[in-house]
């Protein structure tokens, strides 16, 4: 077993079997989880020899912002049922290793407390039924500092995840968090599906919260070259190929196999401040050699969920740091080993089946 299958076990030993199963589970039959852990390791690599690679460096920028690794931290939800931290813990233990967090719409909580936590961070955007009440949570994330908005857009209905308790039907935690969620706004005065997503959003989201934050957005859930084309002719400043690491639509293709064509349809494109538009990814990646390969097939940088998880549960902020330190260490293992000192030397070229 390997060390993050290790950490899960860990992670799973000390919280409840709900919440661990609520943070694990992927969509109906969970062939795409499965599919998307199974897909980073299919590739095959050609090593360049005899490149100097005494000096590994796995900075990057990621929408201009400096950054000491392309392992970033995704957006999840319910963080705090992980640690009563909640992304206070996890924006410091990014910081600890130089690297970017996610922020969900359902974090538990504070931005100040976020933000003092010292790492960038982007706020993720879920357009809810009440856009009165989305408008509010991002004017006050942009307040707040966050650097820009990741716009979910695979959740226009949550997944079937069979057997798993919704957060929403936790008890205590869930309630308090709930209160928490929405920064102190009184939901009570509100329809009760005020803060479900909303089914019928279209591109013009993108300009609205551009607008509305003065921030840069990514769309985050997208698995094809032309809704990315799409988005970037909206306004997006680039996207994020996912699968929702597998809790959406099952069958789903992996986000490593929809990964080409997506950063091959942007290859050319520039977002509205005129910068070539950027391909994240997230969905499945375990090991350094799978960022590897996900910068080889075009990412930028590349997010993770559940790891993050499993070391927010099992130590805080340090497992956080641990985590995201220990990918990134992977990964310049690997940059040494196929002659790619910098994340700019990781290309196409290192893959020997790019179209697997
Ligand atoms: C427990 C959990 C909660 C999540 N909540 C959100 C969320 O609130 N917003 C969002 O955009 N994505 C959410 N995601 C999806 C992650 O941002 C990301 O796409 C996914 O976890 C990546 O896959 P990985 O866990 O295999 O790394 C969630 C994922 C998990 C596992
Ligand atoms: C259903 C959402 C509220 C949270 C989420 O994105 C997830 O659980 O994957």
């Amino acid at each position: 077993m390997g060390w993050l299958e290790q950490l899960e076990q860990q992670a799973a030993a000390r919280l409840p079997d709900y919440v661990h199963d609520y943070f694990r589970c992927g969509a109906g039959t969970e062939t795409t989880l499965r599919e998307d852990l199974a897909a980073w390791a299919r590739p095959r690599l050609r090593p360049r020899v005899l490149r100097d690679v005494s000096r590994i460096s796995t900075a990057t920028t990621v929408l201009g912002t400096p950054v000491d690794t392309p392992v970033l931290a995704a957006p999840t939800a319910q963080q705090v049922a992980a640690h009563p931290g909640g992304e206070a813990e996890t924006a410091k233990g990014a910081a600890a290793v130089g690297s970017l967090v996610g922020v969900s719409t359902n974090t538990g909580v504070r931005f100040a407390d976020i933000a003092a936590g010292g790492a960038p961070w982007w706020y993720q955007v879920y357009v809810m039924r009440d856009r009165g009440l989305t408008a509010e949570l991002v004017r006050r994330a942009s307040a707040a500092g966050a650097g820009a908005l990741l716009l979910t857009v695979d959740l226009p209905v949550v997944g079937r995840r069979e057997g798993v308790a919704d957060p929403t039907s936790w008890a205590d935690e869930s309630r308090a968090n709930r209160r928490a969620n929405f920064h102190g706004i009184d939901l009570t005065a509100l329809p009760a599906d005020a803060t479900a997503t909303a089914p019928d959003i279209g591109p013009d989201t993108i300009g609205w919260l551009r607008e509305l934050s003065g921030l840069p957005v990514l769309v985050k859930g997208v698995l094809r070259g032309d809704d990315a084309r799409r988005c970037v002719a909206a306004g997006a400043a680039g996207v994020v190929v996912s699968t929702h690491g597998g809790r959406q639509l099952d069958r789903s293709v992996p986000a490593a196999r929809a990964l080409p064509e997506v950063a091959a349809a942007l290859a050319e494109e520039r977002g509205p401040d005129g910068a070539p538009a950027e391909t994240y990814v997230d969905s499945g990646l375990r090991r350094g050699e799978d960022v590897l390969v996900a910068l080889a097939l075009g990412a930028r940088a590349v997010f993770v969920g559940r790891p993050v998880l499993w070391g927010l549960a099992t130590g805080g902020s340090g497992g956080v740091a641990d985590v995201l330190g220990r990918l990134t260490a992977e990964l310049a293992g690997a940059m040494a080993l196929t002659g790619a000192p910098t994340c700019a030397e990781i290309g196409p070229d290192l893959l020997f089946d790019p179209g697997t």
